[in-house]
């Protein structure tokens, strides 16, 4: 599908994206460059790429696919500096967890002829580094395909055909909505999940070990998602901070209404409430959209 494929930051996405192409046998060479040193060892020590460059700009030279692995705050730097090797007609990609700040700090360095499609695979894992990586990170999710206005029909359909290579599902989606959406459905969520588990370290002393010891399902899922990489999430908030704040809001106005209610000993808004969140977890589960879930292909129980 691609002649060279160079990967940006070999982390957790680019080691996938690159055990994904072996598996499917859709890429010739794939390049990668990382930042530091050891990291480029690891990654010639496990044989991630089929070659590891030392500087950007090499990775990228001949590369008929770039694909930006990095941090979002990192992307406007690492396009800057592989501008110049950057030919008429490859295209240049991301993984970004935020869409128009990527467009933003990218897109001006883009040259004349390159064709720049940005995307974003909901697959991830708590995980980080270029050990971190396997096949089947992208089976069965979603890949959100985002063109910048004027984008070339046939670059992204090819882009496309390569992630559902990769066993994605594809669906194009404008810059702007992306950023909403992902503020609810993964970057507003990992917020709370970082508050949850800084709450329960507060209450360490009190608790002593027990917060984990005897943590039900609920929060030790918290706890895998607060471990994930600081400098990834750091630079989302500081770049979806529009849409991330307007969600924060929404939730704060909601769990207030939640602490009024028990406060008053109001168990009818409590019980009204879970019955409709009950309600829209198993129209998801109905619908068919989560097949991660145990119930998955069950049918729901109806007066549980
Ligand atoms: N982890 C997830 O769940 C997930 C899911 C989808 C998308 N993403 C996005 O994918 C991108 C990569 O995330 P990841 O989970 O693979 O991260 P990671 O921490 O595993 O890897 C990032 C890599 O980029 C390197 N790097 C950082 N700054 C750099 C720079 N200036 N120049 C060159 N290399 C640099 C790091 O050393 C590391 O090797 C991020 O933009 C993230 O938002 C992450
Ligand atoms: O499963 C996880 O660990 C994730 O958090 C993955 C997850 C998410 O679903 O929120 C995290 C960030 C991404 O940009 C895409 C996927």
């Amino acid at each position: 599908m691609y002649n060279r494929v160079a990967l940006i930051g070999l982390g957790l996405i680019a080691s996938s994206m690159f055990w994904a192409m072996k598996r499917a046998g859709v890429a010739g060479e794939v390049t990668g460059y990382a930042r530091s040193d050891a990291t480029r060892q690891t990654a010639r020590d496990i044989g991630l790429c089929d070659r590891v460059c030392d500087t950007a700009a090499e990775a990228c030279e001949g590369a008929d696919l770039v694909v930006l692995c990095v941090p979002v705050g990192a992307m406007g730097d690492v396009a800057a500096e592989i501008r110049p090797v950057l030919a008429p007609g490859a295209t240049v990609s991301d993984v970004g967890s935020v869409k128009r700040a990527v467009i933003e700090a990218v897109g001006p360095h883009i040259p004349e002829g390159v064709h720049f499609i940005p995307a974003h695979p909901l697959a991830g894992t708590e995980q980080s580094g270029p050990t971190s990586g396997f096949a089947e990170l992208f089976d069965n999710r979603w890949n959100l395909i985002v063109p910048v206005p004027g984008s070339d029909e046939a670059a992204i359909e090819r882009l496309e055909r390569f992630w559902q290579a990769l066993g994605a599902n594809t669906e194009r989606m404008d810059a702007d909505h992306h950023d909403l959406v992902l503020a609810v459905t993964s970057h507003t969520p990992h917020l709370i999940a970082y508050t949850m588990v800084g709450v329960a370290d507060d209450l360490r002393r009190v608790t002593d070990s027990e917060v984990i010891k005897y943590s039900a399902a609920g929060f030790r899922d918290f706890t895998r998602i607060a471990a994930s990489d600081p400098t990834m999430w750091r630079d989302v908030f500081l770049t979806n901070k529009d849409a991330t704040l307007e969600i924060l809001g929404r939730f704060t106005e909601e769990l207030f209404a939640l602490q009024r209610a028990i406060r008053m000993g109001d168990g009818d808004h409590l019980h009204e409430y879970f019955t409709h969140t009950r309600a829209i977890r198993r129209g998801i589960i109905e619908a068919g959209q989560d097949t991660d879930a145990p119930d998955f292909g069950r049918k729901p129980k109806r007066d549980a």
